[in-house]
């Protein structure tokens, strides 16, 4: 396996500036998560590492070694996209044998049949092993994609949304098998995702793209306890983190225009006075959505909670964040 180091990249398409200028090392063995909206430079991060892409300017190094000038091929990259992408006329079993048959790896036979059967397992798809790619369902052929890249040992996988066309309970199979393959191969994984639980449960760090530009890079705790813009704070939570006027809190420091409430950061018992919208029974937990001078927030509060729409109650910020006019934290 291999560390990935990116530097000063840059790439354009026409006069959009994609990336811009980002550095950032993926160490070895690590699982990151590049996480941003649509539009912010993910998939072409991976794009420009697996050499589908050339950068305008900047390096892309793997284990130390410059790869300006080697293929897709010789960088040993396996990607899984987001879109599935397997040989239609093939049966599952040829699909997944498919990396292993490339004339530079030769395989031995009983090696890939060991492989295959061995992913296939950790896939559930070893009753669809003998079915063509073209007889399974969406959410089939993407554990086939998966499983494309997981039957090789490349220096290092490359995923985008590979989890994004799976229902929710193969979703979250899928993260902790991902999770389990990723840290028992000492695999370096670099994936890509909208999904902040993803992020937050998968990864060893985080790297949050704004506009082209890596903004935050850290542990998933530092960047959710510890955000440097409001931008940042809003890519992790659910429910979201609740953004205000500084000014409805006292002790808000200067320079501070908006203060950052997490919604497990919000003690109900003394304080500015509130009124409850709604009470979100969830059965674990309760959502409160309160409304404060005007603003909508969101706590959390005990699943049995006797609060009813229309009361007025008194909360204070716990571990509160403060931001200034250009959404950057006040330290
Ligand atoms: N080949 C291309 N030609 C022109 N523009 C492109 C090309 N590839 C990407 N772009 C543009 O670059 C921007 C970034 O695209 P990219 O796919 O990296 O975003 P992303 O963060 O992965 O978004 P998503 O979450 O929607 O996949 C987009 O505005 C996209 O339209």
């Amino acid at each position: 396996m291999a560390e990935i180091s990116l530097k000063n990249l840059c790439k354009s398409f026409g006069s959009q500036v994609v990336l811009d200028n980002v550095t950032m090392t993926v160490p070895d063995g690590s699982f990151v998560v590049l996480l941003g909206p649509t539009g912010a430079g993910k998939t072409t991060t991976l794009r420009l590492i697996s050499g589908l892409d050339k950068p305008d300017s900047g390096q892309i190094l793997i284990d130390g070694v410059d790869v300006a000038s080697m293929s897709p091929a010789q960088r040993d990259v396996a990607m899984v996209f987001q879109q599935y992408s397997l040989y239609p006329h093939l049966s599952v079993r040829d699909n997944l044998a498919f990396p292993l048959k490339s004339p530079v790896l030769r395989t031995p036979a009983d090696e890939i049949i060991r492989k295959v059967d061995e992913v296939a397992a950790v896939l559930q798809i070893s009753h669809k092993l003998d079915n063509k790619a073209t007889e399974l369902s969406g959410g089939e052929m993407q554990r086939v994609s998966i499983g494309r890249a997981l039957v090789r040992d490349p220096q290092i996988y490359l995923m985008d949304e590979p989890l994004s066309s799976l229902d929710a309970k193969l979703r979250s199979d899928l993260r902790i098998e991902l999770k389990r393959i990723q840290a028992s191969l000492g695999a370096t994984l670099l994936y890509v995702t909208h999904d902040q639980i993803e992020a937050m449960t998968m990864a060893t760090h985080v790297g949050v793209l704004d506009q082209g530009r890596l903004v935050q890079f850290g542990t998933p705790r530092q960047v959710y306890e510890d955000p440097v813009s409001i931008y940042v704070a809003s890519r992790l939570g659910s429910p979201k983190i609740n953004i205000l006027p500084a000014d409805l809190f006292p002790d808000a420091p200067a320079g501070a225009v908006n203060i950052g409430l997490r919604p497990e950061h919000i003690h109900i018992g003394a304080g500015v006075q509130a009124t409850v919208v709604r009470v979100e029974h969830l059965g674990d937990q309760t959502r409160l959505h309160l409304d404060i001078a005007g603003n909508p927030l969101i706590t959390l509060t005990e699943a049995h909670t006797t609060l009813t729409k229309g009361d007025s109650i008194a909360i204070t910020p716990e571990n509160p964040l403060y931001f200034n006019a250009s959404g950057d934290r006040l330290k």
